[in-house]
């Protein structure tokens, strides 16, 4: 993935098409929680989400760290899906959701009305559970976020494909299928594929609702170690309810339980030297 062809058309791609897709539109803030050196990408200050009259996320306060990996674990039922949808705005589609507090990404507070959320989801990109490429072909499946959101021209969209499906380790399988629906692609390359698709429009922040859940072992393997890497270029927010999963990929873990945060910190500590009782119980599988 990080041959001398890949490099050449990252750079090729930055300098023609991916320049205005990548430049950062708002200034990172420094974390109050974590360490000096690290930057936060997204903060969250007493956030609160409800469905109706059920109070689902309670007074939330985590920064999001940049350039890392954060894994939301905890129970079925917990609120992960819920903050993380909260992130891109995807929970305006449900009409009982409805939220207080602030999320903030730089200069931006996601939760306004004023918050143009079509340009907050280009920045803000999701990967779900299950893959859900649209039925077109592998091509137009990652030009279409470029196309809807910028002026290219063919050339410079060619590029940007390729870069992204080389980006989402899956170019080599379907280089020469660009043309064919996505929809008869493996589990897994789909998944890569909506990978691909999240990452050609330049976002800055990546959510992942379980997105190894249903592949097999091999292809949850390779989406782990493209998490990894994709880290360098994207703030990236995991939710997973595979233990090994987490401690493998992530920088930083929050440990969700009844819609609040129980304890938050490096992966490491909260594995094997938890804070809380409750931390502990779940890590170690005692409850979950
Ligand atoms: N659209 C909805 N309408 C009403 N309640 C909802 C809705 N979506 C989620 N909830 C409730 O909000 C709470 C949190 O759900 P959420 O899906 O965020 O949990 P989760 O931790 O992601 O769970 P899981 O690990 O099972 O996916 C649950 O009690 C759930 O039933």
């Amino acid at each position: 993935m990080k041959d001398e062809t890949d490099m050449e058309n990252v750079s090729a791609t930055k300098k023609v098409a991916a320049k205005p897709v990548l430049a950062r539109t708002t200034t990172r803030q420094v974390s109050s929680n974590a360490s000096k050196d690290q930057v936060a990408e997204i903060c969250l200050k007493d956030f609160n989400a409800h469905y109706g009259e059920f109070h689902a996320i309670k007074n939330i306060n985590l920064d999001i760290m940049a350039r890392q990996v954060t894994a939301f674990i905890g129970p079925s039922g917990c609120g992960k899906s819920t903050l993380l949808k909260w992130i891109n705005r995807m929970n305006d589609i449900v009409p009982s959701a409805w939220a207080e507090g602030s999320i903030r990404m730089g200069d931006l507070e996601v939760l306004s009305k004023q918050t143009d959320v079509v340009s907050l989801r280009r920045r803000v990109g999701m990967v779900f559970q299950k893959p859900n490429p649209f039925p077109k072909s592998i091509f137009d499946n990652v030009a279409f976020g470029p196309k809807l959101h910028f002026k290219i021209g063919k050339q410079d969209l060619a590029a940007l494909v390729e870069w992204s499906l080389r980006k989402a380790a899956v170019w080599d399988e379907v280089k020469d299928r660009l043309h064919q629906s996505a929809l008869g692609l493996s589990g897994g390359q789909q998944q890569r594929l909506c990978i691909a698709r999240a990452i050609a429009t330049g976002p800055e922040v990546l959510l992942m609702d379980e997105p190894c859940s249903a592949l097999d072992p091999a292809s949850t393997a390779r989406v782990e170690d493209l998490v990894y890497e994709l880290r360098e270029q994207y703030t990236i927010v995991m939710v997973t309810h595979n233990m090994q999963q987490a401690s493998r990929c992530s920088d930083r873990t929050a440990f969700f339980f009844e819609g609040e945060i129980v304890e938050e910190g490096e992966t490491e500590q909260l594995f094997t030297r938890p804070k809380h009782q409750k931390t502990e119980d779940y890590v170690s599988g005692k409850f979950g």
